[in-house]
Order: structure tokens, then sequence, then C-alpha cells
């Protein structure tokens, strides 16, 4: 079950990592058949007796291997490794596969194997090449071709203090060259002695040694100061790491990163960074390092990544070309005049031809976890590309699945992990079996190792920090669980579903086609607006087929619930509970706070429909965007509900169809009108708003009908078993989920006393009349697998909530006396409980 693996860890850029591994320094690069004689091989032998064996030590060997034959020259089939454990052992080769095993082996033959050594063995004939160190082993070091141990580090300080005196090179620059070098000057283009410049780290001997043909002089590479001053310090880091990935400085031969920093950290300006100083300065003679930048993007995001180029460097410094309809990639090959070509994942496998005629030297990725699969046509389309410099940007921690892990460090750096079969022997199999609960000692221990060493090699281009390293910068975040008391209507309809002959099928698991959607759906629909039930029964009646049966049912004598002449589209907004709570919010809202906005989510669009014809009605200016809004306008309707001079009110969200990668800090009130069982979904709805260029404190509301199917749903979000486990992960839906009869029962009942059923069951020793702060609740760290780190403890800090993390929030009765905050207060009378939580208080104003 691959969700236990699941965790958000962050793989931090750490010190003792960025060390250098270096591709040829390998013991095991340089296995070219042994040129000297050996002496006959003798064989080893199969002892009879009963030869005593000591505890002995596993012994590791590299070796060549071939069949075993009379001939002179041997022709070695390829490296292996040797294991010697007592009187067995075991042959290895590089992809970690079994090529030949035995036991019962002359303890003191195998014992004394040594380096140079030729013998038959299990009808190979085998030369042993070297001892590999145990660590080397359990690490699988000894696997990885032509990888080895970190040489020199390549800190940046480090780097620096060995930088020798180009110009004492030994290599003249020829008369051409000179006349280059005399028009650049050497000159930093930036001065790099002031205070707060930012220097990218020298590159090293070897470095230089490869790159530096022409030894041209070292010219310090310095980030536009017009840049610095705005990037946040770990924008900063961000920026060096990203240039010492692309230039190849942190491992030989590898150009590739992901920079995997949670929502909002301004993944898009720490590029844009890379990008600006890439295109204008190098170390070598200060000569540019790329001409030709393409960005891929989510089509939603294609203005944004224009609009942030725009903000950070203007319009006269670099010339960007976004393709869309009227823009063709054509045009952007016909001149010279752009450098950076910004398309969508979609738009770059329609013009797929063309793009790979193009020779671009830098390749940025966002939203880049869809190359998770490489079977995909996007992947396959992008492996093709030429492009050795290669980012992926992805808010969504990469690590959670092994496999889906190995697609993106093999895209960004092709060949590092070995082939796709070599890793899953060598890392994935040994990881997983680990944590069974049934592995040995031995497998535990193996797994562990493997486990750190792929940390430790990939974490070298992996880059993730976490929401906290803004949270300085923002606002103070207010989040409000908001239990609204549902009406009689909803009551009523909501038992006549509960009793209808498809919920009792269900519960008896009498039904195929996974019925219990569709009464699901019905239930969620009922909580946001009985009309749009009653909607949905009109459909079915209009046009049912008889496979719709399930559906009937569910339906059957439902509408004499609703008034004689009931209509949707005028409904009334006093039958939904929810939709009370709404309108006495957006009011309240409205009169104490006239300058700020509201983001109002939904993931239905017939739900926004009622949404968006209440603020028809109550006169309030909005915008909408949801599936249906087209790509190129989306960009437009964003801008125009941030900007200060727009007088919108309220901005309808459709969380799933837009929410990935904007930005609505226009807004600072959030409300999710419905939840979904992936509480990703959630996540990335709530951190549009909160972030970094926010300026009020963020209000965040979301609206649960009480004892219904919602709070259900929201238990499942925080009690683990959640739809996602622990990961972030917007693709996964409904349907992925799997319901136990228990768990249906539970789901289709209504607790019609309770006033807030989640806090019935969070075991909390208040007893829900006056506000329980939770401080005598022991404080409960979130700890969640990770496929790579089973013991890391620190959390992603956009995970979903855990039961224990809700029950330190603030808590109180709708009727509580005390009721402190403006919002609530107002809204107090449709509403059962509260839960609060401030984040950042110290900074409130
Ligand atoms: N140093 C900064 N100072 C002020 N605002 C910033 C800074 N860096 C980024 N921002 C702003 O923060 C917002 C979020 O940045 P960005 O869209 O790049 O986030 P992201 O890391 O790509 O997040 P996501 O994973 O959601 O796409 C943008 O509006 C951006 O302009
Ligand atoms: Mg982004």
């Amino acid at each position: 079950n691959k969700n236990t693996f699941l965790d958000t860890t962050e793989i931090k850029h750490r010190d003792h990592y960025s060390g250098k591994y270096s591709l040829e320094t390998s013991a095991l690069a340089t296995l070219d058949p042994p040129h000297t004689v050996h002496s006959a091989p003798k064989e080893v032998t199969v002892s009879k007796g009963q030869e005593e064996e000591p505890d002995s030590l596993v012994k590791y060997f590299s070796v060549v291997w071939c069949k075993a034959s009379k001939k002179k020259h041997k022709k070695w089939e390829g490296d292996a490794v040797l294991i010697i454990k007592g009187r067995s052992f075991t042959l290895k080769n590089l992809e970690g596969k079994d090529i030949g095993r035995g036991i019962g082996y002359k303890f003191k033959e195998l014992e004394n194997i040594e380096e140079g050594q030729t013998l038959m063995i299990g009808g190979k004939e085998i030369e042993v090449m070297g001892i590999i160190s145990p660590d080397d082993f359990s690490s699988g070091r000894c696997f990885q071709h032509g990888v080895g141990s970190p040489a020199i580090p390549s800190s940046s300080q480090a780097s620096r203090k060995c930088f020798s005196n180009p110009f004492k090179s030994v290599c003249k620059p020829s008369s051409k060259e000179n006349r280059q070098n005399d028009f650049q000057n050497y000159k930093p283009r930036h001065d790099p002695h002031t205070p707060n410049s930012l220097v990218m780290p020298q590159p090293d001997k070897n470095h230089q040694w490869m790159f530096n043909k022409n030894c041209f002089p070292l010219v310090d590479v310095v980030i536009d100061p017009h840049l610095v001053y705005h990037l946040r310090p770990h924008q900063k880091e961000g920026v060096i790491f990203l240039y010492e990935c692309v230039m190849g400085m942190r491992m030989n031969g590898k150009y590739g990163a992901i920079l995997a920093d949670e929502m909002g950290l301004g993944k898009t300006l720490q590029c844009i960074s890379l990008i600006w100083t890439l295109q204008c300065q190098g170390p070598y003679g200060g000569k540019p390092v790329i001409k030709k930048t393409l960005i891929v993007t989510p089509g939603s995001l294609v203005n944004n990544w224009r609009k942030e180029f725009q903000k950070w460097l203007g319009s006269e410094r670099i010339k960007i070309f976004t393709v869309d309809q009227d823009h063709k990639v054509e045009e952007f090959i016909k001149t010279t005049f752009y450098s950076v070509l910004i398309i969508s994942y979609e738009m770059l496998l329609r013009s797929l031809d063309q793009i790979k005629n193009i020779k671009f030297d830098l390749l940025i990725c966002d939203e880049g976890h869809r190359l998770k699969n490489s079977a995909i046509k996007t992947t396959t389309a992008l492996i093709s590309l030429s492009c050795e410099k290669r980012i992926i940007l992805t808010g969504t921690p990469v690590q959670n699945d092994l496999q889906e892990f190995f697609a993106l460090i093999d895209f960004v750096n092709p060949g590092i992990l070995g082939s796709l079969s070599s890793y899953r022997k060598i890392y994935e199999e040994p990881i997983i079996l680990s944590r069974e609960p049934s592995a040995s000692e031995e497998e535990k221990k193996l797994g562990e190792r493997r486990a750190t060493e792929l940390t430790c090699l990939t974490g070298l281009f992996i880059l993730r920090r976490t929401q906290e390293v803004i949270n300085k910068y923002l606002p103070p975040k207010i989040e409000n669980v908001v239990f609204c008391r549902p009406t009689a209507l909803q009551i009523e309809l909501y038992r006549k579903l509960l009793n209808s002959q498809a919920v009792r099928f269900c519960l008896q698991g009498l039904l195929e086609n996974s019925p219990h959607l569709i009464c699901i759906g019905a239930l969620k629909k009922l909580c946001n607006h009985p009309c749009l039930l009653f909607s949905s029964i009109k459909e079915k009646e209009c046009n049912s087929t008889c496979d719709d049966n399930e559906e009937r049912s569910l339906f059957e004598g439902m509408l004499n619930v609703f008034p004689a002449d009931y209509s949707p589209p005028q409904f009334t907004e006093k039958e939904s509970g929810k939709l009370q709570v709404l309108l006495k919010l957006l009011a309240v809202i409205h009169e104490l706070r006239p300058a700020e906005k509201v983001v109002l989510v939904s993931n239905y669009t017939q739900t926004l429909n009622i949404l968006q014809e209440v603020c028809k009605r109550h006169g309030y200016a909005y915008r909408r965007l949801d599936g249906q809004t087209p790509i190129s306008q989306r960009q437009h309707i964003v801008d125009g509900f941030n900007s200060k001079y727009s007088s919108d009110f309220i901005f309808l969200l459709s969380s799933k169809a837009g929410g990935v990668g904007l930005n609505l800090i226009g807004g600072s009130h959030l409300i999710l009108y419905d939840i979904d069982w992936n509480p990703a979904t959630d996540i990335q709805a709530m951190s549009r708003v909160w972030r970094d260029g926010q300026k009020h404190p963020v209000h965040i509301y979301r609206l649960l009908t009480t004892g219904t199917i919602e709070e259900k749903i929201y238990q499942r979000q925080i009690s683990k078993q959640g739809l996602s486990g622990a990961v972030v992960d917007l693709n996964k839906t409904s349907e992925h989920i799997q319901f136990s009869i228990e768990e249906l029962k539970n789901l289709f009942t209504l607790h019609e006393s309770s006033c807030c059923l989640t806090h019935d069951l969070l075991d909390c020793e208040c007893t829900g009349e006056k506000d329980c702060t939770g401080d005598s609740c022991e404080k409960v760290t979130l700890s969640r697998h990770c496929q790579l780190d089973p013991h890391h403890q620190k959390s992603d800090s956009l995970k979903p909530l855990s039961m224990s993390q809700l029950k330190q929030w603030k808590h109180f009765p709708g009727d509580h006396l005390n009721l402190t905050d403006p919002f609530l207060e107002r809204i107090r009378e449709n509403v059962s409980f509260f839960f609060q939580n401030i984040t950042n208080q110290a900074t409130a104003k």
C-alpha cells in the first residue's frame, strides 16, 4: 500500500551534501578488461565435510566476469559485485540483479580472496578488481556507474579559496579572442564588492579545465542589484543553487535541478533571476552562458509568467514571447528579438516539431510534477528536446513515490540513477522491503542505508523549502472552520435520501457501478443548496434511461418534499444553512472592511452559478474563473481583481479548474463554500491569498453543514485515512477512494443532535460550552512516512491538518458568550460551532 509511505518531507540543501560527485574518479568506471596475464584460475570447490565456519564478516568485491572457458583471451562480459558471506557467495551485476549464487564452499577458499585474483565460481570465471567497503555496498554506491563519492567540496566558500589567478594561465588567448576580451574588458557586469551584492560561486579548476578551453579570464557573475533588492534570503540561496546546478558545478556532467519549494515561495522570481543572469553573464570572460530559454507551464500560467517578468525586470531588459492562438511559434523563430519562449504544455505538444528545431539552452518546466510519468506524451516530448540544462519547478513534494521520483530525477539529470531496472533493484526494492513489517534487521538496515544514499545523491540538485521561510513576511492568517446548522428543508430531504432504496442497497453492498458516489453527490448538493438537488431530480425525470435505476430509486418520492411551485432559478436563500451564513459573512465583511475583497471557492460549477446569482441579487461586483474560462482570459480576470482600482468585491473561483499557481492577493478573505475529499484542493485554494505580496490579514472560512456528510469528509481529511494520506496531490479524486460498508454506514448517517460531530470525535475534555484553546492538550508532532526517509520528523507546513492539530485550535459553540471576533459575532445565529486558529498573530495589525 503506497499510501503508507507517503510523506511530504523536505529535502534540505544540506551543506555536507553539497560536495561534488565526480563522474571520473570511480573505481568502477575504468573497468576495462585487464591487460595483465594471470595464472590459470583455480576452481573454488564445494566443501563436503562439515568445515567449521566462524561468524565471518560479509565481504564485498568488485569483479569482472565471463562464462568459464579454456580460451586464453577472455572476453569479460561485465562488471559485477561479489558478496561473500561465510561459505556462500552471491554475484550481482551492476543493475543489482543476481547473476550467480552458491552455498557450501570451502570456507578457507572464500576467505582468502584478494585483489587481482582470478577464480572459477559457480560456473563463471571472475577476476577480482578491488575490495568494496561495506558502506559502499550498503549505500548502493558500488552499483552506480561511474558516479564516485563526493570529491572536491564545491561549496561556494571552498571553491573560492582554491580559485587561482586566471591570468597566470599558461595558454594565451588567440588574437581574435583577445579582441573579444578587450571588448568585454573582463569586468563583471555589476560591482561584486558592494555590501549587498550577490555574487555567484566561481567554478573550480576542474570546471575551468572542462569549460574554459579558450582560457578566458574568470569574471565574477553578479546578480543584477535591481533584482537582489527584492530577493528574500531563501530566494538568494535558491538562485545560487540553480546557478550551481545548471552550470554543472554540483555534479560533473549534470546540469539539471528540481526546485520544489512549497507554494508561494517565489519559484518564478528565482528562475527569472537565473535567466536574466545567465543571459548576460558567465564566468568565462563574462560570456553569456545561455541565449534562449524555453519555459513550459500550465496554460493558465503562461500570462502569469509574462507578468512576473514584467514585474521584476520591466519590459526593456528581456524580450519574452508567449505562445497563444494569435502568436505562433513561427514568429519566435523568425526573429532573434526574443530570448525567452513561454508556452503551455498543450501547445508544446502541438508545436513540438518547430520547437525541436530551435536551440534552447535552458528549459524550465513549471508545475513539473506532471512529468512524474515518463510514459506520457508530455514527458517524452520534453525528453526529446536536446537542451541539457533542465529545471523542474513544483510545489508538490517529489519523493513520496519512488517511481515517480525516478522519472523526475531522470528527466532533469538523465542517467544519474542508472536505468529504471537497476534503480528498482538497487534502491526501490530494498527501500520498500525494509518498510514491510516483516522486514529483518538486515533488510531494514540495508533499506535505510540505500534511502540515505539516494537522498544524498539526489539532494545535490533538489531544493525544497517550506512556507515557514516566508511566514515572517506574511500578514497574520485567521483560519475558521464554521459549522452551519442545516435548515428544516435540508434535514427533511436529507432523511429522505438516507431512507431511499439506493442508499439501503449501497449499505448492503448490493449494487454495482459504485452507486454510493451518486448518493454522496446528492447529499453534497443538498448541503450546498436544496435547489441543486431539485434540479438533479428534475433532470433525471426528463431523460432517464433504464441503466440509471439507482439514481431514480434514490430520488423516489423526493419531489413531494419540495414546495409545489418550487423553481430553482428563484431559489430562496433561507433554504440552505451555509448560504445563510455566507450572506451574513459577506455583509459583515462589506460593512467592516469595505476596501477588502473576498475569494469565494466552490468545486462545482452549479454551485458557483448559485453564488453568482447571490452576488447579483445583493449588488456585489464580482468576477468568475472556472474550468470554462478561456485560458487567454484568465490572467486578465485575475489582474482585474487584484488591481487596487477594481471595484470588485468577490472572486468566484472553481478551485479545481483554476487554482494551481494563481495569485489572488487582491483578496484577503477566502471562503471555502464546499469541501473536497482531497485536502490538496483546499490547500491550493487557501494559498492563493496568503502569499507574498498580501497586505491585509487573511481570513479563511471553511463552511461545513453540521452533522452531515460534509463533516465526515472533513474528518476524513484530517484523520489521515484521507484520500491522499499526507501528500498534496491534486490528481486524486473521489473515484480513487475505497469505502468499506462500515465507512459507508457512517457516511450515510445524519447526526441531528450534535452541534459539532467533529468536536465530539476529538476526545476533547471541554464540554463545548466554553472556549477551549486546547492548551491542556499535549502537542503532537506529525510524522508520516516518506518513501525516502521514514525518520524525518519535519513536516511540510502545507500538509493537511491533523486531528491532533485541530484540537489545539480555539473552539467554541455558536452561542458562546464572548465572541471577540466581529465577523464570527455576526454569523453566530446560524452557526452551531467554531474552530479558529491564528498564525502570525504577533504581526497582527
Ligand atoms: N521577493 C519577493 N517580494 C515580494 N513578492 C514576491 C517575492 N517573491 C515572490 N513574490 C510574489 O509572490 C507571489 C508568489 O510567487 P510565485 O507565483 O512565483 O510562487 P510559486 O513558488 O511559483 O508558487 P506555486 O507553487 O503556487 O506556483 C507572486 O505574486 C510573486 O510576485
Ligand atoms: Mg509557480
